[in-house]
């Protein structure tokens, strides 16, 4: 059976400015070439997605955007479509990052919603899904992520998992330091696929499922070398060029 590729995204979150990211796309487009087996995507705040695809067109690097409209177009205001997206070559876009459920109030079903618009416009979505420190202590860690998935299943079918991919991203370990260990990520990682597995066989055998929460380049090779774990979705550390770079070569195989 085909080795899944691997998939290194750098979720910029709310940082940047034109200066810096000016430096950090330059070091990413000479540095991040002839890597094996391993794809790389940023993704800037919505503003700088116009420099991102000024700086990284014709290089191996993907670009995509933190979030999106339900909506494909309308009186929305401080909203951003789809379709736009694409207009600035976006490849993929973020859904369902436990900063919108957590801040922003988004629900499953705005997550589901938003998953519609980014596939049916042909925008890859990273479904972000994972528990917070309480619900991992209470033992519920994989009944939330099971109804995060099944949320999108039901609105989506699991064959649209086909065409996205995934992220667990334990919220306990986002920006906190607290990596989760590669067992522990490895046996939510091979949670969600057997899960998947139970309705499709194949999707489950060639969805990425991505890790996040405090990757940076001493850990990275650890938890990519498990099994179920196909790449990173790396916040803090995609910020700073070298850091980034390593993460992405330590996927390769
Ligand atoms: O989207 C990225 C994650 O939230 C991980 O962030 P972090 O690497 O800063 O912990």
């Amino acid at each position: 059976m085909a080795m899944r590729q691997k998939l290194v995204a750098g979720n910029w979150k709310m940082h940047g400015n034109l200066v810096d990211n000016q430096a950090l796309l330059l070091s990413l487009r000479t540095q991040l070439v002839g890597l094996r087996n391993v794809s790389c995507a940023v993704f800037p705040p919505a503003p700088y997605i116009p420099q991102a695809q000024h700086e990284l067109t014709g290089s191996a690097i993907a670009w995509g955007a933190q979030n999106v409209s339900k909506h494909a177009k309308g009186a929305f205001t401080g909203e951003v479509a789809a379709s736009m997206l694409l207009d600035f070559g976006c490849k993929y876009v973020l859904l369902g990052h436990s900063e919108r459920r957590a801040i922003f109030g988004e629900t499953d079903e705005m997550a589901a919603a938003k998953f519609m618009a980014a596939l049916t416009s042909g925008l890859t979505p990273v479904l972000c899904v994972g528990e917070t420190l309480d619900e991992r202590e209470s033992g519920c860690a994989e009944s939330v992520i099971a109804r995060q998935i099944d949320a999108i299943i039901e609105v989506a079918g699991v064959s649209a998992l086909a065409k996205a991919v995934v992220a667990y991203e334990p919220v306990w370990a986002i920006g906190t330091g607290k990596t989760a260990s590669p067992e522990q990520a490895q046996a939510i990682h091979a949670f969600i696929r057997q899960k998947i597995a139970g309705l499709d066989a194949g999707i489950a055998q060639g969805l990425m499922i991505l890790y996040g929460g405090s990757v940076k380049a001493a850990n990275a090779a650890e938890l990519f070398s498990q099994p179920d774990i196909d790449g990173g979705l790396i916040g803090g550390a995609s910020l700073v060029a070298d850091e980034f770079i390593a993460i992405c070569k330590a996927a390769q195989f």
